[in-house]
């Protein structure tokens, strides 16, 4: 679930904060997040991922109010609750698609499971590429790498940041429908921010869509 009221960020001290209209995602629903380029969306996605504090407002993330934890404590809350497909997809050049999934048992202090990791990377239909580094991997692979990634703890929130960006039609329809089925498995509440039409037509079948609209 998501809850926020109020919510405002500022980027530095004495400038105008950004402000967002308040949502209400209950767990498992889905949430479309529209605006231009710079109204805001990689901001609202990083406040939901405790990656930044608000300047103002109430934000419940997966049940826990957000904006009081300190470094440690948010970035555990952050592995085992938070799923993030970020733009960038930030794979680590020197470990094989593997080793990266593994990071994350690392960083919410779980030892590692590698049935699990194979598990996920068979869910995204990439287990052969397993033993593989990013540079060896398509654009389309590694974002399904980063998409199992993002899924492998169970997380109770998927967070995707414009991820059809600079796929074409059928790949882009793929990436949406793997992205559905992702949260779906782990019953997590699904937010994909985008400005790319295609998405926002067939999110539209979605029952119960809500949609956060920061142009208005
Ligand atoms: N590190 C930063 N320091 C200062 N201002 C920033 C910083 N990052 C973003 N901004 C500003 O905050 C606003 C929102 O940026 P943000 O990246 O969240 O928008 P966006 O909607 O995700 O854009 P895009 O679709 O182009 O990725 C913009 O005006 C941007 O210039």
């Amino acid at each position: 679930m998501i809850r926020t009221r109020g919510l405002s960020y500022r980027y530095a001290e004495g400038s105008e904060p950004l402000r967002f209209p308040d949502v209400d995602l209950r767990q498992g629903g889905t949430l479309l997040l529209r605006g231009r380029s710079g109204t805001g969306k990689s901001t609202w996605l990083a406040l939901m991922a405790g990656l930044r504090s608000p300047a103002g407002g109430d934000l419940f993330v997966a049940s826990t109010q957000l904006g009081t934890q300190r470094g440690a404590e948010i970035d555990a809350w952050r592995a085992r609750c938070v799923g993030f497909l970020p733009q960038k997809l930030h794979l680590s050049s020197a470990l094989t698609v593997a080793d990266n999934l593994a990071l994350v048992y690392f960083a919410a202090g779980q030892p590692r499971d590698d049935a699990a990791i194979a598990r996920a990377l068979a869910q995204v239909g990439v287990a052969e590429l397993a033993g593989r580094r990013p540079h060896q991997l398509s654009g389309g692979q590694a974002q399904r790498v980063a998409l199992a990634r993002a899924v492998l703890l169970q997380p109770q929130i998927l967070l995707a940041d414009e991820p059809t960006a600079s796929l074409d039609d059928e790949a882009a329809a793929d990436a949406l429908a793997l992205l559905q089925a992702s949260a779906a498995a782990c019953d997590a509440s699904l937010v994909i921010a985008t400005h790319d039409q295609r998405v926002v037509q067939a999110l539209a079948a979605v029952p119960g869509l809500q949609q956060l609209d920061l142009n208005a």
